[in-house]
């Protein structure tokens, strides 16, 4: 079956916590309209670009485009952004079920509010049951513009975009008014708090996703009990929790059953972690009706574990592991192994992040068709370094020698070959910080063989690698002055981004580029090349 979707996109005035402010909107909808398909099914989305002062892309979070790579919707990677007041077309096959989204992908367009919820149906019987379903996307949300936040990030001196100053569910926060001297209207609907109806005693699944610029984020519902049973499109053994961290780019489904007090509404709640919170806790109204969704709980917002407390966090990203039976297990030996250091940088006097001392700066032409065509010139041909150097960098420490520079080299793998990605934390250029990093890679799921602490040790921390159970996720944190450990099949032909999943840190070159199967990828469809030097690679037909 094709889903075929016909999207225009625009700036438009809304107000996702009572202060209007200029977001990109899908077909005039915030948060963008939900797509939903069942497993196998191909997706076809009509993007028109009306917005008059800038290009736009939309990547398919999630989806790993198997041959169609140049639909992976990432602006100098995978495509030409589409200019303003051009159409393009996408084309994808949901090929597995799960709980998807979708995004910007270009500049800071994600964090302008232009994303939305991408649902796949499972086409067999799933391991669990429910009486209905529910779906929520998490976000942060700042009311300087995103143009204001990226010329402060790429200014000397440094401007930081700061702390959110609200938390959204489906697109709903309330600023506090009379905190603002913006115009600010507590009873404008845009921002009245989003509904979850549920019928006392049903079980329902809720599907939880962040899309957050960067926050990571608590969610939890007063009173209720959540069973955590799948994972980035994955099964999990189902783990029972009272909270759950999500971080920006993964998903979630949990069940809850509606088995409190029926008189009552409950809030839920989303929680900043793992940095100094200073944005009050993001509400819905998990609504038992028949009750009406207007009467509001009684009790306070509710409260997630203290915001540094890793060892929760940590405790918590370890109980997820594979369903039993109903998950790929990953091969037992791999090919090439690239241990990742992150560290914040100077470059020039401006602030970076780089990886293993290169931070990425797209190049003009798009990675794909400089690849597929073998165009010259395009891209940095000598590949990064599978290693950080020198091997003995003390993590706990601000860099002691700051520069890095900027590179846009490509990590190239044999087609069908395993690899093994280590993601080594570091503190940042602030003495006695390191932060948390989710990083999302495109085009594959891999499986996480484990985290640690301090350094990682060749020789000793691969023995202990999970490789009986280990979840399968497209996005995972590593959490402050630690390391995580994942594997992958390069077995998907493109070119494929691999980056910190928060908006201000892969603009700051916080990622790095990998291919396999060049050689494999189809006839690029001339609607996705048409800059930098693709130009004279375009197709000439009759
Ligand atoms: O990339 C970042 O920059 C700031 C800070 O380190 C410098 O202002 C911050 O908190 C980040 O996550």
């Amino acid at each position: 079956k094709v889903h075929f979707h016909k999207w225009t996109v625009n700036y438009q005035t809304w107000a996702p916590d009572c202060v209007p402010v200029n977001i990109i909107s899908i077909n005039g909808e915030y948060p963008g309209p939900t797509i939903r398909a069942r497993e196998g099914d191909t997706v076809v989305v009509q993007l028109e670009n009306l917005m008059p002062t800038e290009n736009v892309v939309i990547h398919w979070h999630g989806i790993r485009q198997r041959g169609s790579p140049w639909d992976d919707g990432t602006a100098s990677m995978s495509q030409c952004a589409i200019n303003a007041g051009e159409t393009y077309y996408y084309k994808f096959v949901a090929d597995r079920p799960g709980t998807y989204f979708y995004h910007g992908h270009y500049g800071l367009q994600r964090s302008a509010g232009f994303y939305g919820s991408l649902i796949v149906d499972a086409a067999g019987k799933e391991p669990f049951t429910y009486h209905g379903e529910l779906s929520i996307v998490l976000n942060d949300w700042w009311h300087k513009s995103t143009y204001e936040q990226a010329v402060g990030l790429s200014s000397n001196p440094f401007v930081w975009v700061g702390e959110p100053q609200s938390l959204l569910i489906e697109g709903r926060g309330k600023y506090n008014c009379s905190a603002t001297s913006r115009s600010c209207n507590a009873t404008n609907t845009q921002c009245s708090p989003y509904i979850l109806p549920v019928k006392p005693g049903n079980t329902y699944r809720l599907r939880i996703a962040s899309v957050a610029s960067l926050s990571a984020l608590n969610f939890l519902i007063q009173g209720h009990k959540m069973t955590v049973v799948e994972a980035d499109g994955h099964y999990v053994e189902p783990v029972e929790v009272d909270n759950l961290d999500v971080y920006s780019g993964e998903s979630y489904s949990v069940l809850i059953t509606a088995n409190q007090d029926p008189s009552q509404n409950y809030w839920a709640g989303v929680n900043v972690r793992g940095r100094q919170p200073k944005t009050p806790t993001g509400v819905a109204v998990l609504n038992y009706l028949p009750n009406p969704s207007a009467r509001l709980p009684a009790a306070a917002p509710p409260q997630s574990p203290l915001w540094n407390d890793y060892a929760y966090s940590r405790a918590l990203a370890k109980k997820f592991v594979a369903l039993k039976g109903y998950e790929e297990l990953p091969p037992l030996q791999s090919h090439r192994q690239l241990i990742l250091l992150n560290t914040q940088n100077k470059i020039n006097g401006y602030t970076k992040w780089a990886i293993n001392n290169i931070s990425l700066l797209p190049p003009p032409t798009p990675y794909l068709a400089a690849m597929k065509y073998k165009i010259k010139g395009a891209y940095d041909t000598t590949p990064p370094p599978d290693v950080y150097t020198p091997r003995t960098y003390n993590i706990s420490i601000p860099p002691p020698n700051p520069n890095a520079v900027e590179g846009n080299g490509v990590y190239v793998f044999k087609s069908n070959s395993v690899v093994d990605v280590i993601l080594q934390n570091a503190n940042t250029l602030t003495a006695n910080n390191s932060e948390i990093h989710p990083w999302h890679l495109h085009g594959h799921d891999f499986w996480i063989l484990g985290y640690g602490e301090g350094v990682f040790d060749p020789a000793k921390d691969t023995k202990n690698y999970n490789t009986v159970n280990p979840p399968l996720r497209n996005t995972v944190p590593v959490f402050p002055y630690g390391w995580t450990a994942l594997r992958f099949k390069a077995d998907n032909p493109g070119v494929w981004a691999f980056h910190c999943h928060l908006e201000a840190h892969f603009f700051m070159g916080m990622g790095v580029m990998f291919a396999e199967g060049i050689e494999q990828v189809g006839r690029l469809p001339n609607a996705a090349m048409g800059c930098g030097l693709t130009k004279n690679k375009i197709h000439m037909h009759h």
